[in-house]
This record gives structure tokens, C-alpha cells and sequence, in this order.
């Protein structure tokens, strides 16, 4: 859970946001006093009297831990402070030398039910030593409650990977800004929830968390198809299709399910025709009222499945590419869809985007921008940490929905739901795309444990009704 739609910035960009803030004139010291305030703020909430055990390492995310133990000594707590290492100069050493209540090593620190996380914030982190980290784990696992500063420590800021690190928090207190740590990778489940403080540092980024969409009611002159002319095509496997369909027949205004299956069936709103040949295709998608095309769910991967590809590939309608025609397009992707002008959104989950874009090359949110670029299509790339890049470099992070998820023909509800808002055309695509993934996610909340993918599609529209 991370707050929304808030920007999101690396470690780099954070220093630099910091460094302005100096060079403006404020002082290290001043600053560091918000930081802790807001976590004794945040401590306060949740320690109900327990005692405290302040974790503080050598940088300044140790020095906010000084703060917050001051603070919380002076609100009455309980407390004591376990040091690795000795403070760095400056304000870290400030707040260490205001700190006169009890302090430890860490190595000969005990567990205390309230645990305040202030190791090692978004300097660059080393794994622990295998004695620090058996102690470390200990102490987690000793305490009730673990309070994290800045970041879990010992995870890497940019990329979210836990370096081994024993921390699990039960909350985050982020300073001044999100960091991809908050949003991707396994800081996910190691930041708990994440409440975001704002200490002063004025930040802008190209990258933020997912947020609400405003979505817009139809017009009194709506007709079906000014609401949006959804397509989707049916290959070997029509049940993927089908869902794509079902879920964009939850606010587009006229959907046709094209294929080989295509007679009748449920619901009867969604229009079958019957689509065989590349002649039946090319005549289907001569239709300039079409908003959007969904290709890929359940499409297979033979001659024919490459055929109806191609010929959508060569429409001037905004596409969204899904399942196999991502595995058909594999490493071939970023040159074939560069050359294509139309708008193109990308939907692959881990698997699909690693054949595409290849597995190596920096953080999720790293590789997204690299796709986007080279491919010069949107793409959400999914996952419990579903990362939505722009070809511009813009990202919104962090999906809103459950890891109940992690079940076959949800992704297929997400190309649909995507493919009404695009052919909608009220929103950018970079909007449709974050739109189409809050409601996905929401209506999985709605639905609660245990559910399959056509109860994801019952609860699209209580989830558009949130938005309107
Ligand atoms: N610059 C500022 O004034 C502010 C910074 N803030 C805090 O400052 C933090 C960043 O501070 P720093 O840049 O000092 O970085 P850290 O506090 O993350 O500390 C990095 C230091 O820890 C050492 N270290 C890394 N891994 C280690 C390991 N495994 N064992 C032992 N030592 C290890 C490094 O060598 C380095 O000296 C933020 O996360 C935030 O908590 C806040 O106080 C807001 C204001
Ligand atoms: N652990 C998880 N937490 C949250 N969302 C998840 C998790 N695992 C998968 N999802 C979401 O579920 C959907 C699964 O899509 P996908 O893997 O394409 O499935 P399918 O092809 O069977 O429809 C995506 O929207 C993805 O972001
Ligand atoms: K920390």
C-alpha cells in the first residue's frame, strides 16, 4: 500500500532534491529534526507505551533514528538506542551527541516490542555481515512492530532487491518523497504500508504512484459509438478472448468479438462475427469508427495466429498487444513496432517482456522506460509491483490490486478494460493505461480472496462507479 499519486524518485534524484534544499539555504541539521519528528510522529501512533528500540547505523538515516528516539523519550517512551558504527561528521554526529538516554551495540542489543528501523537509509547499502544480520533478525523477530525510516534497511533504494537484509516492516515512513524501493521489486512486501512525510524538499519526477482516475459520465449525445468501438480477435484458445471482451463491454460502447467460434454465447450484448481468413479480417478492421483492437489473448502461436497479427499490425487503429502476440513478436518487438505509427500498448508479465526486451539491464522501472523507447509503445509491464512506462519516460508505479491476482484470464480482463479507455478517447494513453490498471486492481479488491477472473469483470463497474 503506498500513497497515490505522489511522484516517485531514485536515490540519485532524492541527493539532488536534498543538495537544492542546502544550497537554497536550509540547514542539515533543521532538516534532519523534521525527518525524525515525523517518524516519533508516526512511532507515537502505533507504539502504545511498548518500549522502544531504536535501531541507528552510521549515516544519516541513523541520525533521523537519534531524532526520533529523543522525541520519544521526551513524549515518555521507553526507550533505547542499539548503534552500528560510528555517526558520520555533521548532522548525524549533531543528533548522536543530543541522544543522552541508553544506547548498546547492536551486536549486544536485546528485542523490545517496538522496533525503529534506522539503519541504513538510501546511501548506497552493503549486505550485512552474517553476525550483524543474525542479530539484526533477531531483533525483528523479537519485536511486535517494526517501524522503517526512509527504506527497509539493507534494501536496495532503485531497484527494490532486498541485499539479504532480515528487515520486514510493518510500516515505512518515506522522507519527502517515494522511492522506486517503495513501489517495485521485493520492497513491496519489506515496506509493509508506506505513509509518505513531507519535510520540506520540493521534488519533480516523471515517475509516480498510481492514482484514482477521473472518469467521465457518457453525454446526453453519447451514442454506442462515440463510447468507444472495441475489437477483439479470438484464436485457439477463445475463453482468453472472451474475457478481453466481456471486461471492455464494461464501459466501451459496442464490442465485437471476431474469430472462428464466434456464433453465439454470453453475454449476447457483445457482438460475434465471423472472422476466418485474412480477407474477413481485412474487411472487419476497414472500419474507421474502431477505437481500439485487442490481439493476443488466447491467439496461439501458428500460421494463422502470426497471419491475423500482422494484419492488425498493419491497421491504423491503436492496438493493444497481449499474450501470444507478445510471444510472436519476441525479440523481433522493438523494431517491428517502431516503424508502426498508430498507438500501441504493450501488456506482458515478466515472462513475456524478458522474450521480448531480454532479462538483464538495470531495475523494472529501468527496463519498462528501455522497452517503451525502443518499441515506442506504452507498456504495462505486470506483476504485483505492474510498472506503466510512456515512450516519453514517464512511469506511474505500484498497482492498487491483490496478489488473488495470481490467477490465469485476469491479465485478458486487463486488455480489455485497457482497450476501453483507450478507444474512449477522452484519456491520453499513458491515462488509459493507468486507468484501465487502478479499476483492474480496485475490482480485485472488491472481489476479495479466492476469486476467478469472470468475477473480476462483475466488479469493473462498481469500480468505475468510484471514479466518476
Ligand atoms: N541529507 C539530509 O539532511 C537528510 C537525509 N535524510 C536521511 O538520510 C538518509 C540517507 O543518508 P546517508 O546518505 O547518510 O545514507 P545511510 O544512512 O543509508 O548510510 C550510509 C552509510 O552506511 C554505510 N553502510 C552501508 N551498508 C552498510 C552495512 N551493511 N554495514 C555497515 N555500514 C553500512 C555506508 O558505508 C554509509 O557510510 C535517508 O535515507 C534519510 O533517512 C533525512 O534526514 C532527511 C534529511
Ligand atoms: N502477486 C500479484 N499481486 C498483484 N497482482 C498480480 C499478482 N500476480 C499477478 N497479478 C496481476 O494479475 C494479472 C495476470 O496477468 P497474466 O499473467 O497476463 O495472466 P493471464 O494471461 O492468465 O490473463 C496482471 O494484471 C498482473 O499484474
Ligand atoms: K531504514
Amino acid at each position: 500500500m503506498i500513497p497515490p499519486g505522489v511522484p516517485v524518485v531514485s536515490a540519485a534524484a532524492m541527493v539532488a532534491a536534498e543538495q537544492a534544499v542546502f544550497a537554497a539555504g536550509a540547514s542539515q541539521i533543521e532538516l534532519m529534526e523534521r525527518a525524525g519528528t515525523a517518524v516519533a510522529r508516526e512511532a507515537l501512533r502505533f507504539a502504545n507505551q511498548r518500549p522502544v528500540l531504536v535501531l541507528a547505523g552510521p549515516g544519516n538515516n541513523g541520525g533521523d533514528g537519534y531524532v526520533a528516539a529523543r522525541l520519544l523519550e521526551e513524549a515518555g517512551l521507553d526507550v533505547t538506542v542499539a548503534t552500528m558504527g560510528d555517526a558520520k561528521a555533521g548532522a548525524a554526529a549533531h543528533m548522536r551527541s543530543r541522544w543522552e538516554g541508553r544506547t548498546v551495540a547492536l551486536e549486544d542489543a536485546a528485542p523490545r516490542a517496538f522496533l525503529v528501523d534506522g539503519l541504513l537509509g538510501i546511501g548506497k547499502a552493503r549486505p550485512f555481515t552474517p553476525d550483524l544480520g543474525d542479530r539484526l533478525r533477531t531483533l525483528v523477530e523479537g519485536a511486535q512492530f517494526v517501524l522503517s525510516i526512509d527504506i527497509p534497511s539493507g534494501f536496495d533504494t532503485d531497484s527494490g532487491d532486498d541485499l539479504g537484509s532480515p528487515v520486514t516492516a510493518d510500516r515505512t515512513v518515506a522522507l519527502g518523497a517515494l522511492k522506486p524501493v517503495h513501489c517495485i521489486g521485493d520492497g513491496l512486501a519489506g515496506c509493509g504500508a508506506v505513509m509518505l512525510a513531507d519535510i520540506g524538499i520540493p521534488v519533480e519526477s516523471a515517475w509516480h504512484s498510481l492514482a484514482r482516475p477521473a472518469l467521465a459520465r457518457p453525454s446526453a449525445r453519447a451514442n454506442k459509438y462515440s463510447r468507444g468501438l472495441v475489437v477483439v480477435i479470438e484464436g485457439e484458445m477463445p475463453g482468453a478472448a472472451r474475457l478481453s471482451a466481456c471486461a471492455a463491454a464494461s464501459g466501451a460502447g459496442y464490442v465485437i468479438l471476431a474469430g472462428d467460434t464466434a456464433s453465439d454465447g454470453q453475454p449476447h450484448a457483445i457482438v460475434r462475427r465471423r472472422v476466418t481468413t485474412p480477407e474477413t479480417m481485412t474487411e472487419l478492421l476497414d472500419d474507421s469508427r474502431i477505437g481500439a483492437v485487442v490481439v493476443g489473448p488466447g491467439l496461439g502461436r501458428g500460421q494463422n495466429a502470426r497471419r491475423m497479427l500482422d494484419l492488425a499490425l498493419s491497421s491504423s487503429h491503436a492496438l493493444i498487444l497481449d499474450g501470444d502476440a507478445l510471444s510472436l513478436l519476441g525479440t523481433d518487438a522493438g523494431a517491428r513496432l517502431s516503424d508502426r505509427r498508430a498507438p500501441k500498448v504493450l501488456t506482458p508479465h515478466s515472462g513475456e517482456f524478458d522474450r521480448m526486451f531480454g532479462p538483464g539491464g538495470g531495475s523494472k522501472i529501468e527496463r519498462t522506460i528501455a522497452g517503451a523507447k525502443e518499441s515506442g509503445a506504452h507498456i504495462i509491464h505486470k506483476g504485483g509491483d505492474t510498472v506503466i512506462a510512456a515512450p516519453s519516460g514517464e512511469v506511474i508505479l505500484g498497482a492498487n490490486g491483490s496478489p488473488w491476482l495470481s490467477t490465469a484470464g485476469t491479465g485478458d480482463v486487463l486488455a480489455g478494460t485497457l482497450a476501453t479507455q483507450l478507444a474512449g478517447g477522452a484519456l491520453s494513453h499513458l491515462e488509459a493505461c493507468e486507468a484501465a490498471v487502478w479499476l483492474h486492481g480496485r475490482a480485485a479488491q472488491l472481489c476479495g480472496p479466492a476469486f476467478h477472473a469472470d468475477d473480476l469483470i462483475a466488479n469493473l463497474p462498481r469500480a468505475i462507479a468510484e471514479c466518476l
